[in-house]
């Protein structure tokens, strides 16, 4: 048995937390996967390295609108998926060999960590390690429903899809949200042909209004088969088949599982530390990212009700600056959680959806301004994006905003940044310069047409 003044248990956001505050304590690093989590090795990061060929070949395809010859530019797979996994595997091999040799006071265990008594870990080399602290890391999987779980048939999740050998000609998608968005895009884009199989509407949790656009946007490149549930797969690769609950069928070389993510928390041994976990399985943290077991925190997908990289980062900052400060406690912010879809076109949002003004009874007010109001939106012969806000009329204060269009992730930035700060719409929109002809001019047009109190 080893012991340890810090464990930590995972190596994605997890690993973040070590930082030179630490130097004086002994720390111990388990990791059971591929070092670096799921952002780095098979989330945002190789995503959006494919989402971006994937826009300029869209751009390619849409070009004619602006007198330019459309074209159809071909994706070489190969080339594309080396390119992105050249990138990112030294990045990964390079972060573990500093853990596992070049952090003197860091101990990297390559094993399955779990709990056998409050905070004692017995990992799958047969060790058991114990902490003063511990921090569970451990992040989230990809959710595969039943009838795919229980099929002997191959299929693919996020975590493969990206390193597949060739493009499929034919992909079902199953799942319509963040994943099922993103990926639709890349391999359209790149020339397969896209079928996305859903119970629910695509991107079920973002503004309605919004999501209904970009439904009618995509319905000609991707086959929507939404309101329907899988009941049966069979086949193999290069020929399967995919039975819908309408009882129709859809043919397909590849099938991608993107069904939701659950939390790691169910192989932790958790019930043995004293750590309560919510019925969906997210371990219960306070503001302060404690666990209900002394000396246990948690962040990021395990605990969290935001599944994105940035929330888990900003988590895992306060983790470090609460273990460090022990009488000086900071607060995980969760108010103004911004996220960005990267399908084409992008979508960004930021606090209430208009559903959800309304279900909360409190007065609001919204506008929805075209980019093509402003000469920027002229510039890209833009007929279809937008940017929607959401406001309260007598505080003047903003309650969300939901943006679909180039740009989008980025132009939402300074309405989170107001949001944040407690900035009002006036002074937002009067009190500061707007470049000109930028298309930032669509925020500030839909700042001004806010009709305020
Ligand atoms: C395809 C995809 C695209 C995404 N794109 C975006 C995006 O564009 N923007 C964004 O904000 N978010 C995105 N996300 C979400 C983001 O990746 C996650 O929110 C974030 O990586 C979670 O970090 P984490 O540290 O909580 O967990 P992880 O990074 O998953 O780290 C957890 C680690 O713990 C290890 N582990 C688990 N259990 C144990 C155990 N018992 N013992 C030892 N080790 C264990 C795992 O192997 C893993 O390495 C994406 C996710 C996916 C899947
Ligand atoms: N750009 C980003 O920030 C980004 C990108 C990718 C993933 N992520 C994060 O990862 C999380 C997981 O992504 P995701 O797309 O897997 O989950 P999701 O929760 O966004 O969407 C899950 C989808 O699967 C559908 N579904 C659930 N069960 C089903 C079943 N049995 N049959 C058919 N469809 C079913 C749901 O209706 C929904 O459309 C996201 O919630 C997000 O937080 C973020």
């Amino acid at each position: 048995m080893t012991h340890y003044d810090l464990v930590i248990v995972g190596s994605g956001s997890g690993n973040s937390l070590v930082t030179p505050d630490f130097d004086d304590l002994s720390i111990a690093i388990v990791e059971e996967g591929v070092f670096g989590g799921t952002c780095l090795n098979v989330g945002c990061i190789p995503t959006k390295m494919y989402v971006y060929p994937a826009d300029t070949a869209a751009k390619a395809a849409h070009a004619g609108r602006l007198g330019l010859q459309p074209a159809s530019l071909r994706a070489d797979w190969t080339a594309i998926r080396d390119r992105v996994f050249g990138r990112i595997d030294p990045i990964s091999a390079g972060g573990r060999e500093y853990r596992a040799s070049g952090s003197p006071n860091v101990t990297l265990y390559e094993a399955h960590a779990e709990f056998t008594e409050p905070r004692t870990l017995r990992l799958s080399t047969g060790e058991t390690i114990t902490g003063d602290r511990i921090v569970l890391a451990t992040g989230s999987r990809p959710l595969i429903p039943p009838p795919i779980a229980d099929a002997d048939v191959p299929f693919h999740t996020s975590d493969t899809v990206m390193r597949i050998p060739d493009l499929p000609e034919r992909l079902v998608i199953v799942g319509a949200g963040y994943i099922a968005a993103e990926f639709a895009h890349v391999f359209t884009a790149f020339g397969t042909k896209v079928t996305v199989v859903s119970r629910s509407r695509l991107l079920r949790a973002m503004d309605e209004d919004i999501t209904t656009r970009l439904t009618d946007l995509v319905r000609d490149d991707w086959d929507l088969r939404l309101g329907v549930d899988v009941t049966g797969i069979s086949g193999t690769t290069g020929d399967l088949t995919v039975e819908l609950s309408d009882g129709s069928q859809v043919r397909a070389d590849d099938i991608l599982v993107a069904a939701g993510r659950v939390p790691n928390s169910d192989r932790l041994g958790l019930d043995k530390a004293g750590v309560d976990v919510h019925d969906d399985g997210r371990i219960v943290v306070d503001e302060y990212q404690r666990t209900t077991a002394d000396g246990v925190w948690a962040l990021g997908d395990v605990s969290t009700e935001h599944q994105l990289k940035h929330v888990a980062n900003q988590e895992a900052r306060v983790v470090a600056h609460n273990l460090a400060h022990p009488d000086d406690l900071q607060r995980s912010r969760h108010d103004v959680v911004p996220a960005a879809v990267f399908t084409y076109p992008q979508l960004a949002s930021v606090g209430l959806t208009e559903e959800q003004a309304q279900a909360s009874g409190r007065r609001y007010v919204t506008v929805v301004q075209d980019y093509a109001s402003v000469a920027y939106g002229w510039a890209m012969v833009d007929e279809t994006s937008v940017c929607k806000l959401i406001a309260d009329p007598s505080t003047g204060q903003l309650l969300g905003a939901h943006i679909m269009g180039e740009q989008a992730s980025t132009l939402v930035q300074p309405i989170v940044q107001a949001m944040s700060f407690g900035l009002g719409v006036r002074e937002m929109a009067r009190d500061q310069y707007w470049i000109h002809p930028a298309l930032t001019e669509v925020v500030e047009n839909a700042l001004l047409a806010l009709e305020l109190d």
